[in-house]
C-alpha cells in the first residue's frame, strides 16, 4: 500500500478550481518531486495531503498511523520576539532534549541550537525548519520549496541532506521545486503539474515529455544530465520501481555540453 495516495483529486478555492483529477501516489523510501509553473496547484496539492485543505471531490488515502513532517514554503518569526532554535523546536510541544539534538543531527546543524531564529541565514532557517519536521519521525517528509531565496550551492546542499535523511531515516520525500536542474537530479520520480498531472516518471522521461517542454522549454537538459553522474549512486529502497531505475545509472559524462552551468552546480553539490 501506497503511504499516500490521490484519486480524482480536486481541489477548490475561493470558487476556483485550482487542481483536477489529480492521482497521486508515493511509496516508503522514494523520492518524488512536483514540478509546474506558478499558479499551478503545487502548494495547495501538498496542504491538501496534510490535511490543511479539504477536497472539493476525491479522495486521499493515507497509510494507518501515517507520520508527516511538513516544511512550509515560509514562516514568519517576529523579529521582536526573543526565541531560539532550541524553543522553537518546543513549540507547540515539548521535546526532549535528545529528540531536538538527533534532529537538529540529522538536518545537519549540530551547533545552532542556542542562536536566536533571527539571527539564522537562509539556509541556516531552512534546516531548523527540516529539524522541526524531523522530530517526529515522519514516514514522509513533505517539502513546500524549501530552498526558495537560497543560492545554487545553498540549494544542492539543502537537497544534499535530504538525499542523507532519506538514507538515515528511510522516510519518502514528496516536494515542490523550482530549482529544477538540481531537484530532478535527486528524485526517483517527477510529477509535473498543470491543474493537472501533465506528466510524470523518471526525472529523464518527464524531462524529454512534450507538456514538460512546453511549460518548461529544454534549459535544463544539459545540467541535468551532469547532475545525474553527479548522484549516480545505489538508494537503499524498501522497494523498487522499476521505471525509476532504468537510468540511474548511466555514467555519461555530460562536461561537453553543459560545462557553464554544470561546473558551478556540481561545485556547490560536493562542496555541501
Ligand atoms: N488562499 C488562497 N486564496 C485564494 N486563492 C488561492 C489561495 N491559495 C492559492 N490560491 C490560488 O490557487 C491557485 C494555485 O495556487 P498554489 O499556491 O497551489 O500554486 P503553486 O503551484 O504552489 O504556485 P507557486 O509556484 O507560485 O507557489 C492559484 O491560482 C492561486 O492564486
Amino acid at each position: 500500500m501506497s503511504l499516500i495516495a490521490t484519486r480524482n483529486l480536486t481541489l477548490r478555492i475561493g470558487g476556483q478550481t485550482v487542481l483536477r483529477d489529480v492521482d497521486i501516489a508515493v511509496e516508503r523510501g522514494e523520492i518524488v518531486t512536483i514540478v509546474g509553473p506558478n499558479g499551478s496547484g503545487k502548494s495547495s496539492l501538498l496542504r491538501a495531503l496534510i490535511g490543511a485543505l479539504k477536497p472539493a471531490s476525491g479522495t486521499i488515502t493515507r497509510a494507518a498511523d501515517l507520520r508527516i513532517g511538513y516544511v512550509p514554503q515560509k514562516l514568519q518569526i517576529d523579529a521582536t520576539l526573543p526565541l531560539t532554535v532550541h524553543g522553537f523546536l518546543n513549540l507547540p510541544r515539548r521535546q526532549p532534549r535528545e529528540t531536538i539534538a538527533q534532529a537538529l543531527l540529522q538536518a545537519g546543524v549540530t551547533d545552532l541550537a542556542k542562536k536566536q531564529m533571527t539571527d539564522l541565514s537562509g539556509g541556516q532557517f531552512q534546516r531548523v525548519l527540516l529539524a522541526r519536521a524531523l522530530l517526529n519521525k515522519p514516514h514522509i517528509l513533505i517539502l513546500d520549496e524549501a530552498t526558495q531565496g537560497l543560492d545554487q550551492p545553498g540549494s544542492a546542499a539543502f537537497y544534499r541532506q535530504i538525499e542523507e535523511v532519506r538514507r538515515d531515516m528511510g522516510c519518502a520525500v514528496l516536494m515542490v521545486s523550482h530549482d529544477l536542474h538540481v531537484v530532478m537530479a535527486a528524485s526517483d520520480r517527477v510529477l509535473c503539474l498543470n491543474g493537472h498531472v501533465c506528466c510524470e516518471g523518471t526525472p529523464e522521461i518527464v524531462a524529454d515529455a512534450p507538456e514538460y517542454r512546453a511549460l518548461f522549454g529544454t534549459g535544463t537538459q544539459g545540467a541535468l544530465a551532469l547532475y545525474r553522474h553527479e548522484h549516480s549512486h545505489s538508494h537503499d529502497h524498501a522497494h523498487d520501481h522499476g521505471h525509476t531505475h532504468d537510468n540511474d545509472h548511466t555514467h555519461d559524462h555530460a562536461q561537453g555540453h553543459t560545462h557553464g552551468a554544470g561546473c558551478n552546480h556540481a561545485h556547490g553539490d560536493q562542496d555541501a
